[in-house]
């Protein structure tokens, strides 16, 4: 079995902002592998979302080569794609995935069903993530750390193989921050479970396997003397 969740290779991407071409991701290159957490840090507007975005097919490279589960993206369809996000690729992005008219309890099972799960273990992990109290409430209608929590466990629901988490602790005291890491380290543990976690939160890095830093276009291992 090929244990590679993403190869990327020199991939490059930029936006067009009228006239100007800006790039941000400039020969970047990545591996990672079942079982694997890999974190990612870097500043403000370096490109965390457009890797994110890339890797989850939202939007394709300017070049490069990327293979996710070992296929070529250039034989990943659009279906594919959507697909792949229903069922193996879990993306947690910053401002939460929930649906609003849907309460929370509904978001998860909803998410569970789009992965084609006939049963889950939503309760649980709202237990776990401390939340099982709002369970019935809307999105608008809980915190915004009680969303990120929320977002969580719709990731966690549908069984991933890979997660790729845009600070999933961004919005969280440190109580809560705290009840976060399990879910990703046990998942991987027990699902070998790949994940590519952006964030800026010193433990949840720590915890992961590397630690990179997405500078100048592409990922470099993070070397804390340098950077502090
Ligand atoms: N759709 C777009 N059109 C034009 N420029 C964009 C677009 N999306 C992002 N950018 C620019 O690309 C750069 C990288 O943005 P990106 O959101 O990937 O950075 P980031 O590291 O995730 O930032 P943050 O940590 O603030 O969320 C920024 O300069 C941003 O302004």
């Amino acid at each position: 079995m090929n244990d590679a969740l993403i190869q990327a290779h020199d991939l490059s991407r930029s936006y067009r902002n009228g006239r100007e071409q800006i790039s941000v991701l400039s020969r970047l290159s990545l591996e990672l592998r079942r079982g694997e957490a890999v974190a990612v840090i870097g500043p403000s507007g370096s490109g965390k979302s457009t890797l994110l975005n890339l890797l989850n097919g939202l939007i394709a490279p300017d070049s490069g080569a990327l293979r996710v589960f070992g296929r070529p993206r250039d034989q990943i369809s659009e279906n594919d794609w959507a697909e792949l996000r229903r069922t193996r690729i879990a993306t947690l992005f910053q401002d939460g995935n929930l649906i609003p008219t849907l309460t929370v309890a509904r978001n998860i099972a909803f998410r569970a069903g789009l992965a084609g799960l006939q049963q889950h273990n939503g309760a649980e992990l709202l237990e776990q993530l401390g939340i099982a109290d709002i369970a019935r409430r809307y999105p608008d209608q809980i915190s915004g750390g009680q969303r990120q929590r929320a977002a969580l466990a719709c990731a966690f629901v549908m069984q991933p193989e890979l997660i790729l988490a845009d600070e999933p602790t961004g919005s969280l005291d440190y109580a809560s921050a705290q009840k976060v890491a399990p879910l990703f380290f046990d998942a991987i543990r027990e699902r070998a479970l790949g994940a590519l976690i952006v964030t800026h939160n010193p433990e949840l890095a720590q915890r992961c396997d590397r630690i990179l830093e997405l500078r100048e276009g592409a990922l470099r291992p993070w070397d804390s003397a340098v950077s502090s």
